[in-house]
């Protein structure tokens, strides 16, 4: 079997925040196969974008240096704080507006980075961009290189994104929430867009997001996150059909498009500098008892090549209250 392309072994960040430290991720272990679409799900403040800043070697200077391992290509990228893969792991950022600098042509902004991290000259990057405004189906290629940012419309300007994230032509891609500034029907085209994209050229990529219908067209895989530690994962259709955690039970149970009356998670997300002791879920579970809240759960594989970091998800909900 192929080694996985990104592999997160026991991830742990923390930071110091308001004179208490914040324990943001905990033994985060999941892994991107090559060639798939890896999505991570989870509440405002769960941890996605601390993830992806680590990934990409960007955590606040002052973090304490993260534990654990993150396996790029077989090599540990934690210790150099993913020095060396700039340019091989491409980003696309959640927001549009505020992602590109307005006093710059958009494709000189591009060039840049592929000046620092992609070979070849000057021409050959401007024509290799020229395709890839192409492939992401900006109007008229060439003569987007000479734009502006804010002469392009906002779903372009994240076509343009996607572009730079391209044009170090890396084999994996994370991305944080980047259809969620957009509007529906440009969202739904921008998704069509990753879609193709990773398939046409063997991309893999890790998707942050908090919204379950794009988990569900997008990606092969899930990692459902609360409170920085993986709660389950598993291919994303069955997770859908069958979520096991009683977090991802409640969390479906939310999503206006699965549920006919609204259910609501009681309780809300712990801050990090405050994590509930054993498993961080057990304030707002209903299944918990008082072994939850010293036990850490770890997660156990169940059928299906999926994985639960609960010993009672087995048992059934009490109904949820309607909001
Ligand atoms: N620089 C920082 N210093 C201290 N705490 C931080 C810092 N950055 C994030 N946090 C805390 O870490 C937790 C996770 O934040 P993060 O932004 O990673 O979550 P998220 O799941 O991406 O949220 P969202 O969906 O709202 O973007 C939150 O409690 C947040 O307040």
């Amino acid at each position: 079997m192929m080694p996985p392309l990104l592999e997160i072994s026991q991830l742990a960040v923390t930071l110091p925040g308001g004179g208490a430290l914040a324990e943001i991720l905990d033994d985060v272990t999941l892994k991107v196969p090559a060639g798939c679409i890896t999505g991570v799900v989870g509440e405002s403040g769960c941890g996605k974008s601390t993830l992806l800043r680590a990934i990409l070697g960007i955590l606040p200077r002052h973090a304490q240096t993260p534990r654990g391992g993150i396996f790029f290509e077989g090599h540990d990228i934690l210790p150099d704080r993913a020095a060396g893969v700039r340019g091989r792991i491409g980003f696309v950022p959640q927001d549009p507006y505020l992602s590109l600098n307005p006093l710059f042509r958009a494709g000189d902004q591009i060039l840049e980075i592929m000046r620092r991290h992609a070979k070849g000259s000057r021409a050959e990057h401007k024509a290799r961009l020229v395709e890839l405004f192409r492939a992401v189906q900006l109007p008229d290629p060439e003569a987007a290189l000479r734009k502006y940012p804010h002469e392009f419309s906002g779903g372009q300007r994240q076509r343009l994104l996607i572009a730079a994230a391209l044009s170090c032509e890396p084999r994996l891609v994370v991305a944080d929430e980047p259809t969620t500034a957009l509007d529906v029907t440009t969202q739904r085209e921008i998704l069509g867009l990753l879609r193709e994209l990773t398939r046409a050229r063997g991309l893999s990529m890790l998707f942050v997001t908090h919204d379950f219908g794009v988990l569900a067209s997008l990606c092969d895989d899930v990692a459902v996150l609360y409170a920085g530690r993986v709660a389950e994962t598993g291919p994303t259709r069955a997770v859908l059909d069958a979520p096991a955690h009683p977090y991802t039970r409640m969390l479906l149970a939310c999503h206006p498009d699965r549920a006919a009356d609204l259910a609501g998670i009681p309780g809300a997300v712990p801050p990090a500098t405050a994590q509930p002791s054993g498993c961080r879920f057990h304030p707002r579970c209903p299944l918990a008892r008082e072994s939850c809240a010293r036990e850490v759960p770890v997660l156990q594989p169940i059928p299906g090549g999926r994985a639960v970091a609960c010993p009672f998800h087995a048992e059934a909900l009490p109904e949820l209250a309607l909001v």
